[in-house]
């Protein structure tokens, strides 16, 4: 790919989308360049993707053909407002903040502008992101080719109707959290029981990482390979009994509708 991509912050999620597209080798570190809040992060990040750094934004925005908005939601209309003179016609603005919408990104801009809405999590450091996005009527087929090899890069990317995206986050941007609770909390038990903590994290891990590849290569539903665990009379069903008593499923859908609450607030 020749495409120049920018990125307007470098926290987390920027890293962790860089980090996934330079290992894949869709991209040269050179055909990237980032500009963060401080000096410390752009050294940081120099030293370690290899990668153009530039103190102004407005430096990052008018050299990118791509350009991420990777900066919290709340950061987006200023750093808009100092960008919008650089953009050049072609260039395709991506945000990925949570709670931010198409129709903000072009109210913003206040002129034709090539707006994509993403959704993407940090498993993309590892080419194992998921990704959701929506794009309005300015970026064309060939812009969108390129936007699926970035996020293709990452990992997984589906294209959604605008109306579902703040639903995204509690699925899938911000889950990861949870399962973290969820390997940490197993692996909690495993020591408990006398497996050495690193020894635990390996086990609780791979046991959750296979599990999501046994629903994504079997197509077998969630319920059905619950069933084949749990032997009748046998332990796993009395983990099972132990997590409904305690609203296990209960509280995931609580802590999605949260979630969701909050990215509409964004
Ligand atoms: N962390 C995650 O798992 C995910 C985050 N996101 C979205 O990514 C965005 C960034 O989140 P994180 O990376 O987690 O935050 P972060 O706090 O790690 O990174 C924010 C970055 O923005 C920079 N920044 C702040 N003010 C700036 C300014 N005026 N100009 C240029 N850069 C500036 C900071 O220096 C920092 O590099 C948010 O909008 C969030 O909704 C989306 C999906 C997942
Ligand atoms: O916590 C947040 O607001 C962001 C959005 C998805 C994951 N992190």
């Amino acid at each position: 790919m020749k495409k120049k991509i920018g990125f307007i912050g470098c926290g987390k999620m920027a890293q962790a989308m860089i980090k996934g597209l330079i290992s894949s080798g869709t991209i040269s570190p050179k055909q990237i360049m980032v500009s963060a809040k401080t000096h410390t992060t752009l050294e940081l990040v120099k030293e370690k993707y290899s990668i153009q750094t530039a103190n102004d934004n407005r430096v990052v925005a008018g050299w990118s053909d791509i350009l991420f908005l990777a900066v919290k939601p709340e950061i987006h209309k200023e750093v808009i407002q100092e960008i919008k003179q650089e953009i050049a016609e072609h260039t395709v603005i991506i945000t990925v903040a949570a709670g931010i919408t198409i129709g903000f990104l072009e109210k913003e801009f206040d002129k034709q502008i090539k707006a994509v809405r993403s959704m993407p999590n940090t498993p993309s450091f590892v080419g194992e992101g998921m990704s959701a996005l929506c794009i309005n009527e300015e970026v064309s087929k060939e812009d969108m080719d390129d936007v699926l090899k970035i996020f293709r890069s990452f990992g997984q990317v589906e294209v959604i109707k605008e109306q579902l995206m703040d639903s995204i986050p509690a699925i899938s941007g911000s889950s990861p959290a949870y399962v973290y609770l969820f390997i940490e909390a197993l692996a909690d038990g495993g020591v408990r029981n006398g497996i050495p903590r690193e020894q635990a994290y390996r086990f609780a891990s791979q046991a959750v990482l296979g599990a999501a590849k046994m629903v994504l290569e079997t197509g077998i539903h969630p319920g059905e390979l619950k069933d084949q665990v749990c032997t009748p009379g046998g332990a796993t069903i009395e983990a099972v009994a132990a997590l409904e008593e305690n609203g296990f499923r209960a509280a995931v859908l609580q802590a999605m509708d949260k979630c969701t609450e909050k990215t509409k607030k964004l």
